[in-house]
């Protein structure tokens, strides 16, 4: 089955506790927490004190998506405040392999993530070192965006690099039962949404998880990894 990772950039930030919550009991697989520097991206969004402070709302899986430069400085933060993944941008520094490195030094799941403008060769020489490529499908800083179609081509060229390693293959940016089954077909096993998710408020997330799911899954989406 593929996995459902809504991202709380669209939830209310007012009440981002029990949003968390309702959105992990409506059936999502883990939490994507976008983190943004205005540096980066030019949006900003909030830091490791938020991501601690949503911790004790579920025990599901927090995929913390850094969209920030640089990020070593920060790596450790985001591990203590309850990460399970942590993601970096390829284009955000000059050492990715060293931002990997410490990832999994810290004892995180390591994601490396690729703007809709550059090629997934980018990330071939690191692939040993992760566990998660994060395909964008917007150009990021903001929730809200059209997909990008000619990100397939590069979800489906990273489906084929990583053939046979087991390594997750996220997309994120413009999800919506709409466009959740060419990415899963073009080879994602893991649906970042934040608008489609928390669409019309708490009594439609479960029913909006389970259309972005089912649309995934009639077009073959494979099993993501659960941890
Ligand atoms: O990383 C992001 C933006 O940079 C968001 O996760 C992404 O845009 C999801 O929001 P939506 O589903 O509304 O497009």
């Amino acid at each position: 089955m593929t996995l459902l990772a809504p991202s709380i950039l669209a939830a209310d930030f007012s009440r981002l506790g029990e949003e968390t919550r309702a959105i992990a009991q409506a059936g999502a697989d883990w939490i994507h927490l976008d983190v943004m520097d205005g540096h980066f991206v030019p949006n900003i969004s909030f830091g490791p004190a938020v991501v601690k402070a949503l911790r004790p709302w579920t025990d599901k899986v927090f995929d913390v998506h850094l969209m920030i430069a640089p990020a070593d400085p920060y790596l450790a933060a985001f591990a203590e405040a309850g990460a399970d993944a942590i993601t970096v941008h390829v284009e955000a520094g000059p050492h990715i392999h060293r931002s990997l490195q410490t990832i999994r030094g810290l004892g995180k799941r390591a994601g490396v993530a690729l703007n809709p403008g550059t090629p997934a060769s980018m990330i071939e020489p690191v692939l040993d070192m992760v566990d998660l490529v994060l395909v964008m499908t917007v150009n990021p800083g903001f929730g809200g965006q059209s997909f990008i179609g000619s990100a397939l081509e590069t979800i489906a060229r990273v489906k084929a690099m990583t053939a046979g390693r087991d390594i997750d293959i996220s997309v994120d940016g413009g999800i919506t039962p709409e466009t959740a089954g060419p990415a899963a077909q073009a080879g994602a096993n893991i649906l970042v949404a934040g608008s489609a998710a928390f669409k019309g408020g708490p009594d439609h997330y479960a029913k909006n998880v389970a259309a972005i799911r089912a649309a995934a899954d009639a077009a073959g989406g494979r099993d993501g990894v659960r941890c």
